[in-house]
């Protein structure tokens, strides 16, 4: 759910002025960026139908409980409780293609793609540290902490004569404790997980409303 924010989110443009968290993602679930997120939209559509007839129809758009789930997954598995307003609108249509990060992004080329959307290097790697859910190897998946920051720190995939630790992480996440802006940071997350969860809450507020148009 949470990844399904940012798929949505991450269509967004500050210069451009388009894109952002308006559900659109329905339509743009063929795209391979969006590979696997079918589930996730599909306990939202099932939320949706739920809603009808309830206070709630009319009130919480398909992108308000795209923002809403994400931020109870987070909380469910163990992070931060994350308070997130209502009332964005849905769009009618996909947003633009070719917005997202490519897997063999250098750290700058990251920085870069979340600086058009308005996503400082602070708020690019507090939100990647939700990379420490699912099975990517950092930890626990369905535990929401500081595990992801740890790992980059330690560099498991370097150790070419273990098997399983090189599949750790994924590209992106492995030039990002090289690079001597994400580094400090990281550092920090893995030595102070209060501060990754006021930072992350503060950071998924933002994200969860990139390009929102509020009813
Ligand atoms: C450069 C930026 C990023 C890239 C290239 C990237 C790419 C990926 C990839 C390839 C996966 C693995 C999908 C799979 O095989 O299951 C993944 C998982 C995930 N990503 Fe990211 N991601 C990025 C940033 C983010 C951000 C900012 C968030 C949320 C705020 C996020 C949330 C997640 C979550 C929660 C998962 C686990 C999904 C699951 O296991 O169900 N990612 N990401």
């Amino acid at each position: 759910m949470v990844r399904l924010v940012f798929h949505d989110a991450g269509s967004y443009s500050a210069a451009a002025g388009d894109g952002g968290v308006n559900a659109s993602i329905r339509f743009e679930l063929d795209r391979p960026d969006n590979f696997g997120l079918k589930r996730g939209w599909n306990v939202i559509e099932a939320t949706d139908k739920k809603l009808k007839g309830t206070a709630a129809e009319g009130a919480v758009s398909k992108a308000d409980l795209i923002a809403l789930a994400g931020a109870y997954a987070v909380r469910i598995t163990g992070g931060p409780a994350i308070q997130v307003a209502v009332g964005r609108q849905d769009a009618a249509a996909a947003d633009p293609d070719g917005r997202m990060p490519e897997l063999d992004f250098s750290a700058e080329q990251q920085l870069a793609n979340f600086a058009a959307k308005g996503l400082s290097a602070q708020e690019f790697v507090v939100l990647s540290g939700s990379h420490t859910l699912g099975s990517k190897g950092y930890g626990d998946p369905v535990t929401f902490d500081n595990t992801y920051y740890k790992t980059l720190l330690q560099q498991p995939w370097v150790d070419k004569s273990n098997e399983m630790a090189q599949h750790t992480g994924i590209p992106t996440d492995h030039v990002l404790p090289d690079d001597p802006t994400c580094r400090p940071l990281i550092q920090r997350y893995a030595a102070d997980q209060a501060a990754f969860f006021a930072d992350f809450a503060a950071a998924y507020d933002k994200m969860a409303s990139l390009g929102a148009r509020w009813a």
